[in-house]
């Protein structure tokens, strides 16, 4: 079938792509002139491993194709809105201009009361309510919206894309209205559907809650975990070992029970500060009254790894030449999107230190967005002279790291491992003060 992605970035280039993937012929617009540029090319605008060899093989097989020109989407069944939803500048909501745009670009080229069967879907995460007040816009040219919110992880996107562990559909009221929008999606995700992946099928209330009381699930998580880690530090206790014992109880599980600097990224933290001002808005803010705490613990491990260095460097941090390694907010991604690692960074630099990072992905990124920043161009760089190392994100080439080969390179040898991602032992044998997050 014939598919539209609007906004073509972290999660529409994806979507784009699988779909191609999976036999749809695709196009994606974006209003980015290079973005649409580049992706013409076969070439991804940001690191998500699997992504480029899938978008190389559908842009050469022209299953795919990407524009600035909304026109070209008339014939397409379906037309998946995919642009940012992110927080707004003076306050907690999330910012729907983006949204409303393409809703407005979507109804100029549109025909009222097409002939064929098509769709609107909603992918982007968004305050609940909004696919109602779409549904409205759309009534007009008879098309019915239809919610399906998006689950993937970056550093997963593919597999999670064409493996997901649930679908939603988000359905109208209206019976036949559903009933259009059921079966183009069900012909668009035949594949899936076909390898059993479970499909919810509810209304579009129930579905944008889903998406964002996954997330916020997700971040409460983690939050838990931290304020464990801070009653570890202060105990002698090991929040790892803890994680790991509460984890085998199957109704508390071990995943996302990782104790460190935090959760960032360009949807945790902006997903359950706009579900709090959504909430505020329905007259029920009491009600999500915990995830001002979820936030507040999660922004408190940030200072909290900014004191450990400062105590392990005899309380001044002025002067000092501090190796940070890592800057995007997770392993195997180049997004740097509330970055735990950039933010740490910027608050030991502000605290009168010298940083230099690396990272093995987001250097670039690192220094379109924040110039200023000095970045090195290999790990070995980031640490020579330093007066200590901070591991920011786990990357495997940092877990895998021997002490020992960068152990003439510092000044003193002193590691944070902001995401307790190293092995004490082997570090402290090699003559490193190590310090983690709530572990001796
Ligand atoms: N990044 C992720 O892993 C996931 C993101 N989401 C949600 O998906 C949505 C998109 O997120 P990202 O892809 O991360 O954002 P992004 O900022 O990477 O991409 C948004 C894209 O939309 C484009 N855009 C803006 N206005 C447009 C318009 N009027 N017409 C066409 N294109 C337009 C932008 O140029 C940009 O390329 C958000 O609501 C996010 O919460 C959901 C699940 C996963
Ligand atoms: O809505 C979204 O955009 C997506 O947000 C998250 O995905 P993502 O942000 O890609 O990455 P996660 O793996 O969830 O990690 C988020 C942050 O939490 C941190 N984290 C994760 C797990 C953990 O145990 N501890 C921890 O600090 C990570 O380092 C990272 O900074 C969700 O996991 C996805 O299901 C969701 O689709």
């Amino acid at each position: 079938m014939k598919i539209s992605v609007i906004g073509v970035g972290y999660l529409g280039a994806v979507h784009a792509t699988c779909m191609a993937d999976i036999g749809h012929s695709v196009i994606g617009v974006d209003t980015d002139a290079d973005k649409v540029a580049r992706l013409n090319t076969g070439k991804p605008t940001f690191y998500e491993p699997e992504l480029e060899p899938i978008l190389k093989r559908n842009i050469e097989n022209g299953r795919l194709r990407f524009t600035q020109d909304m026109t070209e989407v008339v014939d397409c069944d379906l037309h998946f809105i995919a642009v940012g939803t992110p927080q707004v500048a003076d306050g907690n909501a999330a910012d729907m201009r983006y949204v409303d745009a393409v809703v407005e670009s979507l109804l100029a080229v549109l025909p009222a009361q097409s002939e064929r069967s098509i769709a609107v879907v909603g992918k982007s995460t968004v305050p609940v309510g909004t696919a109602a007040r779409l549904q409205e816009r759309f009534a007009g040219h008879g098309i019915p919206v239809v919610w399906n919110p998006e689950f993937l992880r970056e550093g997963f996107a593919v597999k999670d894309t064409l493996r997901p562990d649930r679908i939603v559909y988000g359905l109208p009221d209206d019976v036949e209205d559903a009933d259009t929008a059921r079966t183009l999606l069900d012909e668009c995700y035949a594949d899936l559907l076909a390898a059993k992946i479970p499909k919810v099928e509810t209304d579009f209330a129930t579905a944008e809650l889903v998406k964002v009381a996954a997330n916020a699930f997700l971040a409460t998580k983690i939050s838990f975990i931290n304020a464990m880690s801070v009653l570890t530090d202060a105990t002698g206790g090991d929040v790892k070992k803890l994680a790991e014992a509460i984890g085998y109880d199957d109704r508390i599980g071990k995943k996302f029970l990782r104790a460190g600097i935090g959760f960032g990224g360009g949807c945790l933290p902006k997903d359950i500060r706009a579900f709090m001002s959504r909430a505020d808005e329905l007259g029920h803010g009491d009600a999500l009254a915990f995830l001002h705490d979820v936030d507040d613990i999660n922004t408190r491990q940030r200072e909290r790894a900014v004191e450990k260095l400062r105590e392990a460097l005899g309380g001044e941090l002025s002067g000092k030449k501090i190796g940070v390694l890592g800057a995007a907010f997770k392993p195997d991604s180049d997004d740097i999107r509330d970055s735990p690692a950039v933010d740490i960074a910027g608050r030991v630099e502000h605290a009168g230190a010298t940083v230099v990072t690396y990272d093995p992905k987001a250097g670039e990124v690192l220094q379109k967005f924040k110039p200023e920043r000095v970045i090195a161009v290999s790990l070995e760089d980031a640490v020579r002279d330093a007066d200590a190392v901070m591991v920011l994100t786990e990357w495997k080439v940092f877990q895998d790291l021997d002490p020992s080969s960068i152990s003439d390179l510092v000044n003193t040898r002193i590691v944070i491992d902001g995401r307790n991602c190293l092995d004490p032992k082997r570090w402290r044998d090699a003559g490193w003060t190590y310090v983690g997050m709530g572990r001796k």
